[in-house]
């Protein structure tokens, strides 16, 4: 019951989340440098910086982006990159890395300078997430319909991202009910994953505010798209 264009639709969505990667290299500095909290702030600084330029790339391949407003394509990404880099972080923890990388990043996002009152709720979501066992093609449709959101700030033509979001969803609903048949309510879990995340992306706001009034400098890129400095 999925159609021919969907399952097209699926292959350019799945092909392009794994083309766009972090660099194995960017990647393999989590087990190299040392561990203090400034060390772990720039390594996943660069790790960040590194995710949000892979996040561009995906999204410039999902096929009705680029026809939107530009400015809305902007606002997209603005609004959600928070939330797409938690689905890709996430993840990091469901792949149980062989060489350690999963403990490692764990270790160094505990140890970064972030409050124990946020740490908390973001290691409950990747807990979450990781119980899902989620397969490529929902882990990727899951970050598509998170960077399609209507309603980010500033969008002006809500309705064209409506309308691309919808064609997800339709699509994701159908490969929950291919995939588990006997979990009528896993689309359900996933989409409550959503709502999850904007709280998280809230809380990111204050990490950062507390990041900066510790004085950590953040590159030109993450300021750009966080509206910080
Ligand atoms: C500026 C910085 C301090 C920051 O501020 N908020 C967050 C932040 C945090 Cl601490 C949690 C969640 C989201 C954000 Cl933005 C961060 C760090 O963001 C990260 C973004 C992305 C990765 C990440 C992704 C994939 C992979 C892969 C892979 O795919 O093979 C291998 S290693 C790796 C590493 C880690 C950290």
């Amino acid at each position: 019951e999925i159609t021919k264009e969907q399952r097209t639709l699926m292959k350019v969505i799945v092909d392009a989340y794994s083309t766009h990667q972090i660099p194995q290299d960017v990647a393999k500095k989590l087990l190299q440098e040392q561990y203090s909290a400034d060390e772990n702030f720039l390594l996943l600084t660069e790790m960040a910086t590194s995710q949000v330029q892979v996040l561009v790339e995906f999204t410039k391949n999902i096929p009705g982006f680029l026809s939107l407003d530009r400015e809305d394509q902007i606002a997209l990404l603005k609004g959600s990159a928070v939330e797409a880099m938690f689905l890709r972080s996430a993840q990091v923890f469901s792949r149980k890395m062989p060489s350690g990388q999963t403990e490692v990043l764990e270790e160094r996002i505990r140890k970064s300078g972030i409050s124990e009152e946020f740490i908390i709720p973001m290691f409950n979501f990747y807990k979450s997430i990781v119980s899902l066992h989620m397969v490529q093609e929902e882990q990727a449709l899951l970050t598509t319909i998170t960077i399609l959101t209507p309603d980010r700030p500033y969008v002006k033509d809500q309705q064209a991202v409506e309308r691309i979001q919808e064609t997800m969803l339709e699509l994701l609903r159908k490969l929950c009910v291919l995939q588990r048949p006997q979990e009528p309510q896993y689309f359900a879990r996933l989409l409550g994953r959503l709502t999850e995340l904007r709280t998280l992306s809230h809380y990111h706001a204050e990490m950062l505010t507390s990041w900066r009034t510790n004085d950590h400098k953040f590159t030109p890129l993450l300021c750009e798209i966080w509206d910080v400095q």
